[in-house]
């Protein structure tokens, strides 16, 4: 681990980003390719510009799944009420993209219609999206087309299905009627394909190696690893409140960086509590925490949305092989009937639970697992600073099963999933009964409660839309409203999350945030 410093670009850079991550990294390697801009990263975690250790690469692994590593932040929340949950989040050069599932989806072009309405910004359209979608990947499976990127810093490869666990899958969705859906990135019928993945001979392509690592040695950039920016530095002045740098802490030293503009790329969780505890969001939250009131945005931290996960195990009658490229097997999206169409996922895990939280790729004797999640984007969540000090988490609720529609969806998707266990496909492979067959609403609803978990997808804790609009904190090109030369770059500023996992949205905030401040 290495940090690096360019003191032209320390001095006062053009353009100061907080955070290396997802959407970060893009951010950073865009814009410093204009030769005349100083771009100066600042990153709370380890920035390894000698490259990453094995165990952040292996993409037969999810790194985030396992307890306590060091390279992860952690939140205390709430599911549900009663339901407590720790939520992470990546702390490292690639940020969540270097210790997630290396899922990699496109959107589907209803999110766009949503986040394009939302916004009032065509740039958020599909159409309008798709060229970004195209250069930020390499599709080795598909090739340059209209479609798919032939050149992008991103690989992309979807899983192989040869598996014999990821085959029963695929023989059981034919089985029971599902669409056949190939190519999970062509806005196609929902149904059963291979998961892309942002994987390469088994190695996991965070952000921060496809993105940044190549270019850090340009002069005018500088990155910073172990460093926390703690406060947004605001003024006011007679041209209204703008934002002037930050207060960031460096090998234990606090110091004021001043900056052109600021560009807050931490995260949905990092990025809605930055800007509250820096005097920015609800009023009331504020006062609540005894911060002091800077601008009042009611937006942050208001309404955000994930996918709540439940993990559905089966019992394989022999050892299954490891996997050999990605813990992945193949996903099946199918409609809930209340929602749009293949707003439930099921995605199989080719690595057991017990496998992945101890960071290896086989537990003999463990079941194996489905991970089920409702899609329907529903902003029931909230986030709330309690406290000046950015070390003090702030509280997080996702109102998870809060209507009756959310509990019916779930068991739908359940349901769907033990139908795939009790096909003749998976008869091969597994003599028991899913657990959940012979549960009532009532009995399969508690099931659910006991075992809920979320897919750590969290989007819209600083959310794109209109000026005036008591709903919305930045416009389309991520500026806070009301706030001069502050921007906002992650997947906070999505007003919905996608139907599909948001990294491959994470990257695309990344390259449209670039595009718009080019
Ligand atoms: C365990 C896990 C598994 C996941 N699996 C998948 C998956 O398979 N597919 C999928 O689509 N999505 C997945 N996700 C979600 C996806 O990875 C994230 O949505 C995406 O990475 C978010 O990008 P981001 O830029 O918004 O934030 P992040 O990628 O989280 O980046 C934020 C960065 O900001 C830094 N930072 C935060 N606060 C500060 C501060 N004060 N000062 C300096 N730096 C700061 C952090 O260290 C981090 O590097 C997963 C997430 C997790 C946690």
């Amino acid at each position: 681990m290495g940090l690096r410093s360019v003191p032209a670009v320390d001095g006062h850079p053009d353009v100061l980003i907080v955070g290396a991550g997802g959407a970060g990294a893009v951010l950073g390697a865009r814009l410093s390719a204009d030769r005349s801009r100083s771009v100066l990263v600042l990153e709370a975690g380890p920035v390894p510009v000698g490259g990453f250790s094995a165990d952040l690469l292996d993409a037969r692994l999810v790194p985030g799944a396992r307890p306590r590593l060091t390279t992860t932040n952690a939140y205390p929340a709430e599911l549900a009420p009663g339901r407590p949950y720790v939520a992470v989040r990546g702390k490292v050069l690639g940020g969540s993209t270097t210790v997630n599932g290396g899922y990699f989806i496109r959107a589907r072009e209803s999110d766009f219609a949503r986040w394009a309405a939302a916004s009032g910004d065509a740039r958020w359209s599909y159409e309008a999206a798709l060229p970004l979608l195209r250069r930020l990947e390499n599709d080795l499976d598909m090739g340059e087309s209209d479609l798919h990127g032939g050149t992008g810093p991103i690989k992309v490869r979807r899983t192989s299905l040869t598996h014999p666990a990821a085959h029963a899958f695929a023989e059981a969705a034919r089985e029971l009627g599902h669409t056949a859906e190939a190519d999970k990135n062509a806005q196609g019928p929902p149904g059963f394909g291979p998961v892309p993945t942002n994987v390469a001979c088994g190695v996991r392509i965070n952000t921060g190696a496809a993105y940044l690592l190549g270019v850090i040695s340009r002069p005018n950039l500088a990155v910073h690893g172990d460093c926390t920016v703690r406060s947004i530095v605001l003024r006011r002045g007679p041209g209204g409140l703008r934002a002037t740098g930050v207060l960031a802490v460096r090998d234990g030293h606090a110091e004021v960086i001043e900056a052109g503009r600021v560009i807050v790329c931490a995260g949905a969780f990092g990025s809605a509590h930055l800007l509250q505890v820096s005097g920015i969001g609800p009023a009331e939250v504020l006062t609540a925490a005894g911060i002091q009131v800077v601008h009042d945005l009611p937006a942050i931290g208001a309404a955000f949305s994930d996918h709540p996960q439940v993990v559905v195990e089966w019992v394989p009658n022999r050892t299954l092989p490891e996997p050999e490229d990605s813990w992945l097997g193949g996903a099946l999206h199918l409609g809930s009937g209340g929602g749009e169409p293949g707003d439930l996922e099921i995605l199989q895990s080719l690595v057991p639970m017990a496998g992945l939280v101890r960071g290896q790729t086989t537990a003999p004797g463990a079941p194996h697992a489905f991970l089920v999640s409702v899609q329907t984007p529903r902003p029931l969540g909230r986030l709330r600073a309690l406290s000046p000090d950015l070390d003090t988490p702030p509280r997080i609720c996702y109102g998870y099963l809060a209507e009756p529609e959310d509990r019916r969806r779930l068991r739908q998707a359940v349901r769907a999933t033990a139908a795939i266990l009790g096909s003749a496909a998976f008869a091969e492979l597994t003599a028991e009964r899913a657990e959940v067959v012979d549960l009532d609403d009532t009995g399969l609803d508690e099931w659910i409660a006991t075992r809920l978990g979320t897919s750590q997808h969290t989007c819209g804790t600083v959310p794109m839309g209109r000026s005036g609009d008591p709903a919305a904190a930045v416009d389309g090109s991520g500026a806070v409203h009301g706030v001069a030369n502050l921007t906002i770059a992650d997947t906070s500023i999505l007003p919905a999350a996608p139907l599909r996992g948001p990294a491959n949205s994470a990257v695309l905030v990344g390259e449209v945030i670039a595009e718009a401040l080019a």
